[in-house]
């Protein structure tokens, strides 16, 4: 495709006009020229012939001559300009030809439509990009706002800063070279607002528009001031923890009435309990909400892996800045809001309570008791913690409270701009935002966008340039099929990104608490399925939902029901039997679905089966986990059980199974109301507790709980998303543990439970810790031939994984269990 400049440019020669004064710009080089851009016709000679008559040169290669047309993104171009044939003007030597190829420039230019008007405005900022014989224009988003080849090389070579063109139909005026750095980077596309924190001409502009005395001049003339204004804390103590001083820079932005500075010092109370990556984490933290990081943004996302203590390093900085700042010691905020998932609300004022006590800060948690208004009545609390779904029930009386700092725990459910949380939040009027998380957050590119974007809005421009600037690059450059310049291009933007965005964003693994926390072993348990587990599972893979599934008929969520059942057969067939006699009357159209793809299952049970009183060998993984409470027990009697399953149905399962057994046991699932939540755990936490097991359910209560009372965990199913079971094993190897943690993963041999163990492991592999807490199975696509994978038991190997593995021991390393009779067929922990 070509594009040509104006219908009055078709002669191909430049002429001269007086150049206009763009509003806001010094006159002095009015005398300047306009050029007016136009094609070589040579090329287009060239072009025209090979496309309309090879050998013949055509008088007239454009149809559409004279008829101004839309190109590919929407942009008017300018009819082509007739073409002569004169087959001298043709013969270009090499040398220059390759010269032409060769030039790659960028400019910083404005634009506005081409027109003959005395006084006109520039309608915007753009990037030109000269190549060869074309050029681009861009705006600011990223988006291509003009094309044009074909141009004489000469002209394009001699594009300097300071001339004004009009090329395709757009008057352009060129303010500066751009390098090619810069725009492989994409920084040129930034609008200052991700530089560093350093004044940004328009930022030094708005500073000294309103002038005040310089921080010289201002602890001179006040020094009464001064003496007046001491640290809180002595910041010369061997192990003060002193924060970073605000450079001149930011005294020019924020001091305005020259205020002494002062040195903000962590509470040596708090500073006691640290760990060193907490220290570091908290002078982050500050260096991000004071805007000592990025001009004009004060929002941070602490991602520490999980029990690394995101609360007390929050709670130190919330302590700080309430009581302390730079400025006169004058505290930086007054009211703090804390934004939680319901079950972690008591924990946050627990830890409130551990750290400082009850009568340094007084905290107000929101419930069905303690209303909002009560926090605004009552002016002493100056924390206000609540949870999500409370939050939205009270934005409206919250969006009055002029809070300071805004934290939003387990923040990555911001990830997606458009849910209704993350509009609520990003209504309130607060800058200084912090989300934390223990899920990393790099995996989409978009959700990305949407978690950096609420804690700095603006700092990656619109979404729209972004997608230009960032995400289609760095994706283009991850395609196989991608050209080297795409991939490079790609890297170079994904480092972009990187850069500015990691400034703001801190991640440690827990490796560094490793050294703090008792040794944590892990195992993985693969269980032989039971004869009635084997038997429904064969019919079930048999049934004409799962063929119908792999012969690609059967659209939707099918293979999701078919995937739903197998994982149900997984951990008891009672499971099964419930969900089958359920759904017998039913009329759903999914329902339907569960209804054909069971039928004929109820005919293997036993006749008149009842799934209340199931019996434990139905379950291979159940048999295993009575065996293996029943061990834990009798020879380490003073230790409990965290047992989490991801179904509230296989919990009361686990729960018959405790009572049957005599085993006390706790339990908090999605039904578990918020306010109880927190005394449950405290409760099992307590050495006091007579509980030997706490029920889990891993979706509704893995994040954020502190369950250290319990120093084994077992898994009792698998979820797709490995961040998933990471979060609940997380919950009991944590600070305050004081037992070697073992973690059990119960698997099916054979199942599917196999293959999704398989797919988390080169997940993990593949990854890293790039993963997404909240993608369940829905969000998974299969292929067919993925889907024959996994609906097929295999019978005969005693253990797929460990095939897979290519493990040459033969079955003693690091096993136990023999495969007879025994329903454990391997123990892997060494191999894996
Ligand atoms: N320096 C410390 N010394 C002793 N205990 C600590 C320290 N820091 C944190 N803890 C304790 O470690 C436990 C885990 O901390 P916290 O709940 O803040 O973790 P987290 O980073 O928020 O993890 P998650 O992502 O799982 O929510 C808490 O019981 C906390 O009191
Ligand atoms: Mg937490």
């Amino acid at each position: 495709m070509r594009r040509s400049a104006a219908p009055s440019q078709v002669q191909g020669k430049s002429f001269k006009k007086t150049r206009f004064i763009p509003p806001g710009r010094s006159n002095a080089d009015v005398s300047k020229e306009i050029t007016k851009m136009s094609p070589d016709p040579n090329l287009f000679q060239g072009a025209e012939q090979s496309q309309n008559d090879p050998g013949v040169c055509s008088s007239n290669p454009c149809p559409s001559e004279g008829i101004p047309r839309e190109v590919g993104d929407g942009t008017r171009v300018d009819p082509l300009p007739p073409v002569h044939s004169a087959s001298k003007e043709i013969t270009e030597s090499k040398a220059q030809e390759e010269e032409a190829s060769s030039l790659l420039k960028y400019f910083s230019v404005v634009w506005c439509k081409a027109s003959k008007k005395k006084h006109k405005k520039w309608e915007g900022d753009a990037i030109l990009i000269v190549r060869g014989r074309s050029f681009t224009l861009k705006d600011l988003e990223g988006k291509d706002i003009g094309r044009g080849i074909g141009y004489k090389f000469k002209d394009l070579e001699n594009v300097e800063e300071g001339q004004t063109l009009i090329i395709g139909g757009k008057e352009i005026e060129i303010l500066g070279t751009i390098s090619s750095d810069d725009f492989n980077s994409g920084k040129c596309f930034q609008h200052g607002s991700g530089s560093p924190a350093v004044p940004s001409s328009q930022a030094a502009r708005k500073c000294f528009s309103n002038p005040f005395k310089s921080v010289c001049q201002s602890t001179q003339g006040q020094g009464n001031r001064w003496n007046d204004c001491r640290p809180r804390h002595n910041p010369c103590t061997p192990n003060a923890l002193v924060m970073p001083r605000p450079d001149e820079n930011h005294q020019w932005m924020f001091n305005r009435h020259c205020s002494p500075i002062v040195d903000v010092v962590i509470d040596p109370h708090l500073v006691h309990h640290l760990r060193p990556h907490q220290k570091d984490g908290i002078i982050f933290l500050y260096e991000c909400v004071m805007g000592m990081r990025a001009v004009g943004k004060c929002g941070a996302i602490l991602a520490d892996e999980m029990g690394l203590g995101k609360t007390l390093q929050c709670i130190s900085l919330i302590w700080t800045l309430q009581c302390q700042g730079p400025y006169g010691g004058k505290p930086v905020i007054k009211k703090t809001l804390i934004v939680t998932p319901g079950s972690l609300v008591n924990n946050w004022r627990k830890e409130f309570q551990k750290w400082l006590g009850s009568e340094r800060i007084k905290i107000f948690t929101v419930d069905q008791d303690h209303k909002v208004e009560e926090f605004i009545n009552a002016t002493f609390h100056s924390v206000l913690i609540i949870s999500y779904e409370m939050l939205l029930r009270s934005l409206d009386q919250i969006k009055i409270i002029p809070f300071g700092l805004l934290i939003c725990d387990e923040g990555h459910r911001l990830k997606n701009s458009s849910i209704k949380t993350t509009a609520a939040l990003s209504s309130l009027s607060c800058e200084k935002r912090v989300i934390l998380t223990g899920t990393p957050v790099q995996n989409d590119l978009q959700e990305f966008f949407a978690l950096v974007d609420f804690v700095n809005p603006g700092i990656l421009g619109s979404l729209s340039s972004y997608r230009k600037i960032y995400e289609e690059p760095i994706i283009m450059s991850r395609e196989p099929s991608s050209s080297k310049e795409e991939r490079e291009l790609g890297e170079r933007r994904a480092t972009e990104l990187t850069r500015l965005t990691g400034r703001f964003i801190l991640r440690r693994t827990q490796e560094v608490i490793n050294k703090y926390l008792p040794p944590k072993i892990e195992n993985v348990v693969f269980c032989r399925p039971g004869a009635l587990q084997i038997e429904l599972y064969r019919k079930l893979l048999r049934s004409q939902s799962v063929r119908f599934c792999l012969q690609g008929l059967l659209e939707n969520s099918a293979h999701l029901i078919c995937i739903g059942a197998l994982k149900k057969l997984c951990n008891h067939p009672c499971l099964l039997f419930s969900s089958v006699k359920g759904k017998e009357f039913s009329s759903s159209c999914e329902e339907n679905e569960e209804r054909n793809l069971c039928q004929g299952l109820l005919s293997v049970f036993p006749a008149g089966y009842n799934p209340l009183q199931f019996s434990e060998k139905e379950s291979g993984k159940l048999q295993v986990l009575v065996k293996l409470l029943a061990v834990i027990h009798e020879l380490r009697p003073t230790e409990k059980v965290i047992l989490v399953s991801n179904y509230r149905q296989t919990l009361n399962v686990l729960e018959e199974v405790c009572k049957r057994h005599g085993y006390a046991c706790a339990r908090l699932d999605g039904q578990t109301p918020v306010s109880q939540r927190q005394q449950i755990v405290d409760s099992f936490n307590s050495k006091y507790s007579t509980d030997f097991i706490f029920l889990l359910s891993s979706k509704a209560g893995g994040v954020g709980l502190n369950l250290i009372g319990g120093s084994h965990l077992i898994l009792y199913d698998i979820d797709w998303n490995p961040a998933t079971d990471i979060q609940a094993m997380s919950r009991v190897w944590r600070d305050g543990q004081k037992h070697p943690v073992h973690i059990y993963r119960l698997l099916t041999t054979g199942t599917i439970e196999e293959k999704i163990y398989q797919r988390q492991i080169s997940k993990q592999g593949l990854s890293g810790a790039v993963v997404d807490l909240t993608r369940s199975s829905e969000h998974i696509q299969f292929s067919v031939e993925e889907l024959k994978n996994l609906f097929t038991l295999h019978e005969s190997s005693h253990c797929v994984t460990h095939d897979l593995l290519d493990c040459e021991c033969t079955g003693e390393k690091g096993h136990t269990g023999e495969l007879s009779a025994d329903p454990i067929t391997t123990v892997h922990s060494t191999c894996l």
